[in-house]
């Protein structure tokens, strides 16, 4: 769908694929997610015992990794406990890797068979592992997960749509991969760095959840996780920060359009008429730190998507936060934004309550605790030691924070773990 030029095919492709991550379809997923964050929790209690240095973005890299395998293709790939599949995750890195780089250079593309020949090693592993998810996929009665196959393969669709075939299936299933797994796992490592950056934020977000709930099993979808309206401020006050998608969304004249329906008239963007084959396009992160639409655009201040009634400062006029409203688009808009909305919440709203519900966590001592932020004296800007560095491969490639964490000894029980602290 993402590289459909033709705009009947690519609604056509949306409706039938896009009904893989709506909200309804999220809460028959949401049980498989829940699944894998405890095991994420399960790690991560383990390693607190030890007194660990945690690396967030490796855990939450392994975390989207698997629940997105479970959504596209049905299949445990268990990153989170094994090696056998990690191949997944790296092939997938280097993939975002060669289509960020084509997206910003189109003319090194001409280069492709090199950079193939350079992941020689690794390529046929990763379509050894794509064969045997969809072979085992294949030979389970459709209905049998709640995933791309059983929402989208073949037939007609619930809308009266023609599903997918095969081959367009697979792809799709291996786009989401990138698409909804590299995405959520940035949007999450990049909220554990500003959380763990920004101790007046943690606190108050660790007081909503603690009082909202009962225990972390009761951390669910549903009106008490809406109601956390801190935490929906601090996620997107991080992708206000730190946009996941680093590359920028290009927009052209659709007269590629084999079928109707077609824009009518020329592309006109701010008074100027877009020739076709041009393309236009803003990047994210100028648009997300334009001072202009959102002041002090380098701090960290999720308060300003608090209401004036929640925020008894009011920081920000009403006039203001409609402008930032209109001008947030880290999911870009109209009919080619993000299909995933509705998934990047949950998972991120779910991972980060439950992991402030059962533990406490601060960033590691010393220089480990530092990864992730940029170093003073730099002047390209990447100066700022409290911006969460973010590096253009499409999406994106990071590291850190590196935390420690200490369980909150009186709820590790539930997780069907003693802990020892
Ligand atoms: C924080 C998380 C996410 C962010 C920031 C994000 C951002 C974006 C952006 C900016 C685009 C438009 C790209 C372009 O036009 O060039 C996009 C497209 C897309 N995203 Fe997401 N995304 C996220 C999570 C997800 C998830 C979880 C899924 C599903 C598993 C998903 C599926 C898609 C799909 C299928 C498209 C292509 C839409 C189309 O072409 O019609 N995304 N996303």
């Amino acid at each position: 769908m993402f590289n459909a030029l033709d705009r009947a095919e690519h609604s056509r492709k949306r409706r039938v694929v896009g009904q893989l991550i709506t909200e309804r379809s999220m809460r028959s997923f949401e049980p498989s997610m829940t699944l894998q964050i405890d095991v994420f929790l399960h790690q991560l209690l383990a390693s607190s015992k030890k007194s660990e240095v945690v690396n967030m973005t490796v855990r939450c890299q392994r975390l989207a990794t698997d629940v997105v395998g479970l959504l596209a293709f049905g299949y445990e790939l268990n990153t989170q406990t094994e090696d056998t599949n990690s191949i997944i995750p790296a092939a997938m890195k280097s993939n975002a890797y060669r289509i960020g780089l084509y997206i910003a250079w189109p003319s090194i593309s001409f280069f492709d068979p090199v950079f193939r020949w350079l992941g020689r090693k690794r390529i046929p592993k990763f379509y050894q592992t794509l064969r045997k998810m969809i072979g085992r996929r294949m030979s389970m009665p459709k209905d049998a997960a709640h995933d791309l196959y059983a929402v989208a393969s073949g037939d007609v669709t619930a809308s009266g749509d023609r599903g997918l075939q095969d081959t367009d299936l697979w792809s799709e299933a291996s786009f989401f991969v990138v698409a909804g797994g590299m995405t959520v796992s940035t949007l999450m490592s990049a909220i554990f760095f500003y959380l763990s950056h920004h101790p007046d934020v943690y606190a108050r977000l660790a007081t909503e959840i603690r009082t909202t709930f009962n225990s972390g099993r009761d951390i669910a979808s549903g009106p008490r996780l809406s109601s956390c309206r801190y935490l929906r401020a601090v996620i997107d006050e991080t992708m206000r920060a730190a946009p996941p998608t680093t590359a920028t969304p290009w927009r052209e004249d659709d007269v590629y359009s084999a079928t109707p329906p077609r824009s009518e008239g020329p592309l006109v963007v701010d008074g100027h008429v877009i020739p076709p084959g041009t393309s236009v396009g803003v990047n994210l992160y100028s648009l997300l730190h334009n001072e202009a639409l959102f002041p002090g655009p380098f701090e960290f201040h999720p308060e300003r998507w608090l209401t004036i009634d929640e925020e008894e400062d009011g920081a920000y006029g009403k006039e203001v936060q409609a402008t930032m409203r209109r001008a947030f688009a880290p999911f870009a808009l109209g009919d080619r934004g993000c299909a995933g909305k509705a998934m990047a919440y949950l998972e991120a709203s779910l991972t980060i309550a439950k992991t402030l519900w059962y533990f406490d966590f601060e960033a590691a001592p010393g220089k480990a605790g530092k990864v992730g932020g940029g170093t003073p004296g730099r002047t390209d800007g990447r100066e700022r030691v409290d911006e969460y560095q973010l590096y253009d491969i499409f999406t994106a490639d990071h590291d850190g924070p590196n935390v420690v964490l200490k369980p909150r000894a009186q709820f590790t029980n539930e997780l069907g773990m003693k802990s020892d602290a």
